[in-house]
This record gives structure tokens, C-alpha cells and sequence, in this order.
């Protein structure tokens, strides 16, 4: 097809390739009349407009949903921001709003998340390794492929937009090659372009999902490997990473009940904790029983591990002092604190980061907490506790979906490192916690050598006994396996991928 009609092929090799607008003497598409930001012809103005309009159309024309966009992935790209903290500050410093800023978060986050391919494509339709071309327009091409792929953008808007980026920060070469890359790419849809790239999924069954759902292929590979039996789900659990979850609210034991809360914000109690109430949209942050500290921000899965660190049976009476031993932000340690209020107990809380421990000690504001800004793995904190909580340092796998370029900025040898941490951080909770005691030990990760494998190590070195750690969620839950662990999956629970484990001394 012709993405963008009357335009020229442009030059894959980045040279002259002057794109068409100015050609045909009619603006984009050639018909006189320049789109608005999507693409829509505009009307045709009062008299002296149309001269205005063929001066404006010698300039590229500057898209500002677009452009932010763009801006987005080059920040994420140059100097490893995240996308999700650049993009509200672009929206709010260009006064973007309304379906503007809604259009240029599509494209940002989707972007970011469905990279691989987009990537893919373009090398495809240029013909050289991505290396190869200059980074600011990979940028801009991304932010074009995906209209093109993935929206119900017109593709001749979709590329002509994206020219006009390029054109504007490096000039009409790149703009032709831009050009041309975009209309191959638009030749095909995206499953026909998934089809054509897409690995054998005879011989590569799981690089073949990864390709399809938009992840590298070792977190397909660790996805599957954690999903054992079940890894007929894991496209599912692929795709699941590919939307932005809802928000959940965690009303404060003693405070405000989950009922209540969904009263007052609009919202629904959640499916399986009982503090959980989800929203559907809107900034929590400008909610009253946020504001009041009655309630906060806080994953359904998060809320069980810590609620499973309440429940879960100590041999003998529960003395009441409790361990939280990766306390930041203070999420987890904020609901324990709230429970061990009404339970009589007190709560230690440690994190090494003091800007971190900081965040802890305003999150536990008036509860029975108290927070000690040491390393976990060396606290100095005297033995002797009932309850430890161990809500390791992990690579984040199981909340792919709340970051979207997460996925492509992880390596295999993140784990590594990782589970040296997680090892000795379980052997101090090991050392801490009292016979009798229980720990609880979780990661926001499937990964198998950073769950089972480090709790199945633990239990032969420290001679810890595994507790059925279903029992320690709601027996609603579908989907929980054989036990003793408990494995939460974005795409069965709605919750980010927790994983938990209840170990006795
Ligand atoms: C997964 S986060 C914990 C999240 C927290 N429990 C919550 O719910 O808000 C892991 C935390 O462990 C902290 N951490 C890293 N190294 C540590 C260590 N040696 N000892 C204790 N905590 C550590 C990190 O700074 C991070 O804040």
C-alpha cells in the first residue's frame, strides 16, 4: 500500500530522499488540506488561511502528543529514565492534556513495551542493523511503526507525522530515510510482520512467544520454567505484562475498612484481601482517605504477603516482635504496622538506603514501627523475633506491567547477583528469627532460582520446615498449585507476580 500517497520512497541509505509535501503543492496526501494531530483533514479556514497554511507546510509541522512521545523514548534510551516518571512531566511542562496526553501515553508506554518488535521491523524495512542508524531517529521511527502496527492511526498520518520529526531534528536525508522505512513498514500489518519475524515456534516455542507478546526470550524461558505444568499459560502471562494494571488500595487495618473505602473513593473491594479496594481510574493520590493516611497505594498481592506474615503459626504464643528486614518504600511495613497496632506487637523495620528508610519511616507515621537504616544481612538487631518478614531485592519480573520499558533493560545477569543477596539476607532472617518462629519470605519475581531455589537452599542450610503457604491466602484463590510456595500471577490474580514462602524454625 501507499502509506503516505504521492509521496517519494525517500533513500534507505539516509542520503537526499526529500519526503513529498512540499512536492505536490497540496500538503500531506496531496489534497490541500493539512491534518490535525491524528490525521483528520482539517476544514478549510477564512480567507488569508491557506496562504498561512502553504508558509507553515515549508516547516515540518510539530505534533505535540507526538513529539513527547518521542521524547520519552529518548530519555528512556540516553540516560535510563523511566518512562512512566518522564512522560507526566513532559505532559505537564508542554501543558499537554486530554486526549492529547491520552494519545501520547499510548504511544510512549506502548512503544516502550512492544520494542522487540518494533525494532525488528525496522531493521527489516531498512535493511541494516539498528546500530547502524542514527539513535534520534530510531527514536522517532518507533514512535511511527507502532501507529502504524499497533493504533488505528491512518498510516499516511502516522507517517508523515513521524517525517516531520525527523525532518525537524536532522534534516531532509533523514527524513527520506525515515520515509521510506515507515512505508515498508506499512505494508504489512502487525501480524503479518509477527508472522514473518516471529522465530519457529517448532523449534523455538518459547523464543516464538516471547517474539509475539513483546519480551526477551530468557524472561519467556523463566516465565515458563515457573509456570512448570501450566507453561500452556504462558502466552496469557506474557500478555498479561502488555496492560497497565488497575489501581489497588490497601485500607488500613483499624483505620478504614476495604467496604467503606469503596464507598467513599467509588471503587470495588478486592477479589482476595481484605484491605484491597480497586479503582478504575482517576489519581488516588487526590483521594481524602489517601490524603488522611487511612489508605494507600498498594498491590493485592503485596497486602497478602504481608498479611500472610501476620498469619502465618508460630510454635508457641506470639511475643509480638516482628521483623520486616527489606523494609523500603515501606508498603509491606506500613500494613504490618497497622496490624500489629491491633494485635499488641511492635514491628522492626530495616532498610541500608536512608532516602529509603526515610520513605519507611513516613509511611509508618504513628504505628508501632520502629526503622533502622542498616544492611539486613548484618543489623545488629538482637535475636529473638517471632515473625520475619523477608521481602527480598529482586529483578522485578513480576511487575513487568507497571514499568514499560522494564523488560528490555533487565539482563540474566541481574540474577545472579541477585540471588547472592537474596541467600544471605534469608540466612540473617534465619539467625533472627526465634525457634518456633516463622519467616516469610517473598519476591515481586517468578524466577525460579530467586524463589524456590533460594528457599529450597535455606531449608537444607538453616534447617528451616516449609509451612503450607496456601493457607496463608484466601481459599478463593484459583490456581495455587501443589504448594508448599505460593506463586501469584498477573494474569490469574490480577495481583503483580508475587511469590511467597512460609519457613519455620
Ligand atoms: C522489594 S523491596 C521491598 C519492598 C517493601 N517491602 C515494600 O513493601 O514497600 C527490597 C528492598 O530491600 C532493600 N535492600 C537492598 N539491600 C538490602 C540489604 N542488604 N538489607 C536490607 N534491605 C536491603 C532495597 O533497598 C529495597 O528497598
Amino acid at each position: 500500500m501507499n502509506a503516505w500517497p504521492g509521496g517519494s520512497d525517500g533513500d534507505l541509505h539516509g542520503e537526499g530522499g526529500r519526503h513529498d509535501r512540499g512536492r505536490s503543492g497540496g500538503g500531506r496526501g496531496g489534497r490541500g488540506r493539512p491534518r490535525d494531530d491524528r490525521g483528520r483533514r482539517a476544514g478549510r479556514g477564512p480567507a488569508g488561511r491557506d496562504a498561512r497554511e502553504t508558509r507553515r507546510r515549508e516547516q515540518p509541522v510539530l505534533d505535540s502528543a507526538r513529539e513527547a512521545a518521542r521524547d520519552t523514548l529518548r530519555a528512556v534510551r540516553e540516560r535510563d529514565a523511566y518512562a512512566n516518571l518522564v512522560l507526566p512531566r513532559l505532559l505537564r511542562e508542554r501543558r499537554i492534556t486530554g486526549r492529547d496526553a491520552a494519545f501520547a501515553t499510548e504511544l510512549a508506554y506502548g512503544a516502550c513495551r512492544a520494542l522487540g518488535l518494533l525494532d525488528a521491523v525496522i531493521e527489516a524495512c531498512a535493511g541494516r542493523p539498528l546500530a547502524r542508524v542514527d539513535p534520534p531517529v530510531v527514536d522517532a521511527l518507533r514512535v511511527g511503526v507502532y501507529q502504524l502496527l499497533r493504533t488505528r492511526v491512518a498510516p499516511h498520518a502516522a507517517v508523515s507525522t513521524t517525517v516531520d520529526m525527523v525532518v525537524a531534528d536532522g534534516g531532509r536525508g533523514a527524513g527520506g530515510f525515515a520515509n521510506a522505512v515507515l512505508r515498508r513498514a506499512a505494508e504489512k500489518t502487525d501480524q503479518q510482520w509477527i508472522a514473518q519475524l516471529t522465530p519457529s515456534p517448532d523449534s523455538a516455542p518459547v523464543a516464538a512467544s516471547a517474539f509475539r507478546h513483546f519480551h526477551p526470550a530468557w524472561i519467556a524461558q523463566a516465565f515458563a520454567d515457573a509456570l512448570g505444568p501450566d507453561a500452556g499459560e504462558l502466552d496469557a502471562a506474557l500478555e498479561a505484562d502488555n496492560v497497565s494494571p488497575r489501581v489497588h488500595l490497601v485500607a488500613r487495618p483499624g483505620a478504614i475498612s476495604a467496604e467503606e473505602l469503596a464507598l467513599v473513593t467509588g471503587g470495588e473491594e478486592g477479589l482476595y484481601s481484605p484491605y484491597a479496594v480497586y479503582l478504575d481510574g482517576g489519581d488516588p493520590g487526590e483521594l481524602d482517605p489517601v490524603r488522611e493516611g487511612l489508605a494507600a497505594v498498594q498491590d493485592e498481592g503485596s497486602q497478602l504477603v504481608a498479611r500472610a506474615a501476620t498469619l502465618a503459626p508460630v510454635d508457641g504464643p506470639d511475643g509480638g516482635r516482628w521483623l520486616d528486614l527489606c523494609a523500603g518504600p515501606g508498603g509491606k511495613a506500613a500494613l504490618l504496622g497497622a496490624i500489629a497496632d491491633i494485635d499488641g506487637a511492635h514491628v522492626d523495620a530495616v532498610e541500608p538506603a536512608e532516602h529509603r528508610a526515610a520513605l519507611v519511616r513516613s509511611a509508618v507515621d504513628g504505628l508501632p514501627v520502629t526503622v533502622h537504616a542498616v544492611d539486613g544481612c548484618d543489623s545488629g538487631l538482637a535475636p529473638g523475633y517471632d515473625r520475619v518478614l523477608v521481602d527480598a531485592p529482586c529483578t522485578g519480573l513480576g511487575a513487568l506491567r507497571r514499568r514499560p520499558e522494564a523488560r528490555w533493560r533487565k539482563s540474566p545477569e541481574d540474577v545472579t547477583g541477585l540471588t547472592r543477596l537474596q541467600r544471605e539476607l534469608l540466612g540473617a532472617a534465619a539467625e533472627l528469627v526465634r525457634p518456633g518462629g516463622v519467616i516469610v519470605y517473598s519476591t515481586c519475581s517468578p524466577h525460579l532460582a530467586e524463589t524456590a531455589g533460594i528457599v529450597m537452599d535455606a531449608q537444607r542450610r538453616h534447617g528451616l520446615t516449609a509451612l503450607d503457604a496456601r493457607t496463608l491466602v484466601p481459599a478463593a484463590m484459583p490456581g495455587l498449585g501443589d504448594g508448599p510456595f505460593v506463586q501469584l500471577w498477573p494474569h490469574r490474580h490480577g495481583t503483580d507476580g508475587m511469590f511467597l514462602a512460609a519457613l519455620r524454625k
